[in-house]
């Protein structure tokens, strides 16, 4: 049966702002403060899924979370109305109101990890929120996240949707951001990557030192075992801690693959030989494509700040493949030659397709951070919630919604604005009818 690979990505939402929360993400942290807009983050994500569809690609959408996120704030002792609740955050806890605010969502990389029907034990596609432990605006994101997941892959017999693991640090799991299938033709089994940055039980293993390591170990073994991957399906690899330590903060900031090719910075693994190899024995027969870029040619620095392998590699045709980068590539003179050069070596990619995200890259969010990939058949793709699926109306018909509902300026000291809240109400709302997502949110139920 004919087997693609779709990308969903997340919508921004209407708080989509810079709060500098996620300490280890350089551009995050750098950004912190500045004004956002939101309506502008918005279209840029939209004009990205339209091109990757009219490339060819099966395109999803995937809706963003409530924020301000009233229910979190009362869990954490905020009383009265949900005016006063906003403004006694603001006042006792800003960093809290941003956090209970963020649109961190719209990354829908670390929404899940998804293995296909060709790798698990009972033919469905697996899905696992990820919990996201590490970061406090994140880790409130996981049961909505399941919800959405649940309204778009809805059918039984296709899909199957496990609870995030355990929410403590033990089990931290980012989803699909340190997660990479390789296969020959979709429709095989594959091998899946799971790239950890440390350890949580064995304390003498490596780790870094400086920044935390997000994904755990034992977090991707609990997920290759739910998912029902075999031991010749799932490989863990361990990142190299250095480069998590110079802002490295999933592995998708330096490694990307899709199907036979693997991309990634020389200084991206702790052990590349053993990882190389053990990919090799366990797809046999399947010739594989490892481009490696050397650091002399791209310092790691010059990776971190251009995203060059937070791109998306998607193939056209068969044996055709373009990588979708973003504009911070081709400004950044080591990476835009890199490119220039990487087309013409003798690897599947072909062709080079600069995107506007800078709405998000200044969160540290690049064109493969905002998508997630579910390699599917053309039944399950049938089965998936069509109304999810991107195509000109759908285009033309958020684009309007966001032109209705979004502010084109947020600061930090906006988000305490009931009116914000009424109006992200009121457009999420209007977006699942448009989504047909049924009631997903807290204030819908
Ligand atoms: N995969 C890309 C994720 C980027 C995301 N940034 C943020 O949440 C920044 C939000 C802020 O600082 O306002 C993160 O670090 O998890």
């Amino acid at each position: 049966m004919v087997q693609f690979e779709a990308n969903f990505d997340g919508l921004v939402g209407p708080t989509h702002n810079y709060a500098g929360l996620s300490y280890g993400n350089v551009a995050s942290q750098s950004n912190a403060q500045d004004a956002s807009n939101p309506k502008e983050a918005a279209k840029q994500g939209l004009k990205k899924m339209k091109a990757l569809s009219e490339l060819g690609l099966v395109q999803g959408v995937l809706a963003p979370q409530e924020r301000p996120d009233i229910d979190t704030l009362k869990r954490l002792g905020f009383t009265g109305t949900d005016a006063q609740i906003l403004d006694k955050a603001f006042r006792e806890d800003p960093v809290l109101l941003a956090a209970c605010c963020s649109a961190s969502s719209m990354w829908t990389a670390n929404a899940a990890t998804v293995s296909p029907s060709a790798d698990t034990q009972d033919g469905r596609i697996h899905f696992t929120p990820a919990n996201l432990t590490n970061k406090f605006h994140r880790s409130i994101e996981h049961e909505v996240t399941g919800r959405i997941l649940s309204q778009v892959f809805a059918d039984e017999r296709h899909f199957k949707h496990h609870a995030a693991l355990p929410t403590n640090e033990y089990f931290g799991d980012e989803g699909a951001a340190n997660h990479t299938r390789l296969c020959g033709d979709y429709s095989q089994a594959g091998v899946e990557l799971f790239v950890y940055g440390r350890s949580a039980f064995d304390l003498k293993a490596p780790a870094p030192k400086r920044y935390p390591a997000r994904q755990t170990l034992e977090a991707s073994r609990a997920i290759a075992r739910l998912h029902g991957l075999g031991d010749n399906t799932a490989i863990f690899i361990q990142q190299n801690p250095e480069v998590i330590d110079q802002g490295v903060f999933h592995n998708d900031v330096i490694a990307v693959g899709n199907q036979n090719v693997l991309f990634y910075h020389q200084q991206a693994f702790l052990h590349t030989e053993q990882a190389l190899a053990e990919i090799r024995a366990k797809l046999p027969g399947t010739e594989l494509h490892f481009i490696e870029v050397p650091t002399t040619e791209v310092p790691l620095q010059d990776a971190v700040k251009s995203y060059l392998f937070n791109t998306q590699i998607v193939t056209l045709k068969p044996g055709h493949m373009a990588i979708i980068a973003p504009t911070e590539c081709r400004d950044t003179p080591s990476v835009n030659a890199y490119l220039n050069k990487l087309t013409g070596l003798n690897s599947p990619i072909r062709e080079v397709h600069f995107m506007d995200v800078k709405q998000s890259m200044r969160n540290g969010g690049g064109p493969a951070c905002l998508r997630l990939r579910v390699a599917m058949t053309e039944l399950e793709h049938a089965a998936t919630n069509q109304a999810c699926l991107m195509n000109d109306a759908l285009f033309a018909r958020l684009n309007q919604w966001v032109d209705q509902h979004y502010r084109d300026r947020l600061t930090l000291s906006d988000l305490r604005d009931p009116a914000l809240l009424q109006e992200s109400r009121t457009a999420l709302d209007e977006l699942t009818r448009i989504l047909q997502l049924g009631s997903v949110y807290p204030f819908q139920r």
